[in-house]
């Protein structure tokens, strides 16, 4: 028997669990190595979060979707030593499951939980395919919350997002695929400056890469802006391409960019062509710690939410590195 002491977090309301859940919890019964809390809350979780830190687990499974894999990983790091934190392993129980698929666990869910299983029978070894990832603590909303997250986005990623909720998400579709279909919808918007999707939001910007030289962009409007700390979004979708060594990376374009149409397929591969230039209107930067000032609405890891606008800037700082094993 595994000598891995491992405990599983499992969001049973995220995407892929609603259909999943029962399944999964049928199968662990075979394995009692595996300390498994359903938690129903984000609530649920802070509260058993700090019982989990107190048994010293070597690997905490999350089976959930962003969101809850974004705010577990928030809690681990608040009650865990940085020097011992536990390695992470990802079930993709959500539904865009954009964490899962840059470690590599999301192609197929079913797959997923094939290699996960196999990996308790070969006796959990610590040793494989592990990757480092930060996460961002976001602080500066309107409700004062702390937040925590891999990917954020705002503009017209505000529109896509409410796009997908009404019109794919709505229909039970989730995963990449689903995704895919949202973005050739909001590029097409964006292309012919349909105003559902073309709406630029005022935002001004300054980038801390830890080498004391901070970057900073007075207000202007951004058509598109996302930062994340993780390689790959979805798709094969890299859109960041600035070269120093930082945590987290972070790309805007303005409003009024000029030749988006055959600009933006080469940001999405995050290899610019010659009509991604600050002079048409697109930039790239990698940051540890990021302000911007705007009013409006951000997405973070599926979460909406409002920042505090005037003065108060919305604030991401890397934390971190968090390894996760990615089962074979
Ligand atoms: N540990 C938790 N247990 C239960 N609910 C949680 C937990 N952590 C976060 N939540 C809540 O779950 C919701 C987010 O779900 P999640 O992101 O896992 O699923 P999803 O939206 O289906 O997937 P994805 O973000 O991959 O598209 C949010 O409402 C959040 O407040």
């Amino acid at each position: 028997m595994s000598t891995t002491r491992i405990c599983m977090i499992s969001n049973p309301t995220s995407g892929n669990n609603r259909k999943w859940q029962a399944h999964i919890e049928a199968r662990l019964a075979a394995y009692p190595q595996v300390a498994h809390h359903v938690t129903r809350s984000p609530q649920e979780a802070e509260a058993l979060v700090p019982q989990l830190a107190a048994s010293r687990p070597d690997v905490v499974v999350i089976n959930g979707g962003d969101g809850t894999i974004a705010a577990a990983l928030g809690m681990i790091l608040s009650h865990w030593p940085r020097e011992s934190l536990p390695l992470i392993v990802l079930l993709p129980g959500g539904t865009a499951n954009m964490t899962a698929g840059d470690i590599g666990t999301a192609s197929s869910h079913r797959r997923a939980l094939k290699r996960f299983f196999r990996w308790l029978d070969c006796g959990a070894p610590l040793s494989g395919d592990i990757r480092a990832r930060h996460i961002m603590r976001v602080t500066g909303a309107a409700d004062g919350h702390i937040r925590h997250g891999m990917f954020l986005g705002t503009g017209a990623i505000m529109q896509a997002t409410r796009f997908a909720h009404k019109t794919v998400h709505s229909r039970g579709l989730g995963g990449e695929l689903s995704l895919g279909m949202v973005l050739i919808r909001s590029v097409w918007g964006l292309i012919r400056q349909d105003a559902r999707f073309y709406q630029p939001t005022h935002v001004a910007m300054t980038v801390q890469n830890g080498t004391g030289a901070d970057v900073t962009r007075d207000t202007a409007p951004m058509l598109i802006l996302v930062a994340s700390t993780l390689g790959r979004l979805f798709l094969g979708i890299r859109p960041f391409w600035a070269k120093q060594q930082a945590p987290i990376g972070l790309t805007a374009i303005q409003g009024g960019a000029r030749r988006f149409a055959r600009a933006f397929p080469s940001v999405l591969r995050g290899h610019p062509n010659r009509h991604v230039t600050l002079e048409n209107g697109y930039e790239s930067f990698r940051g540890a710690r990021i302000e911007l000032r705007f009013d409006g609405e951000l997405n973070l890891d599926g979460e909406l939410f409002a920042t505090s606008g005037g003065d108060v800037p919305l604030v991401i700082e890397a934390e971190g590195p968090i390894r996760f094993l990615r089962p074979k």
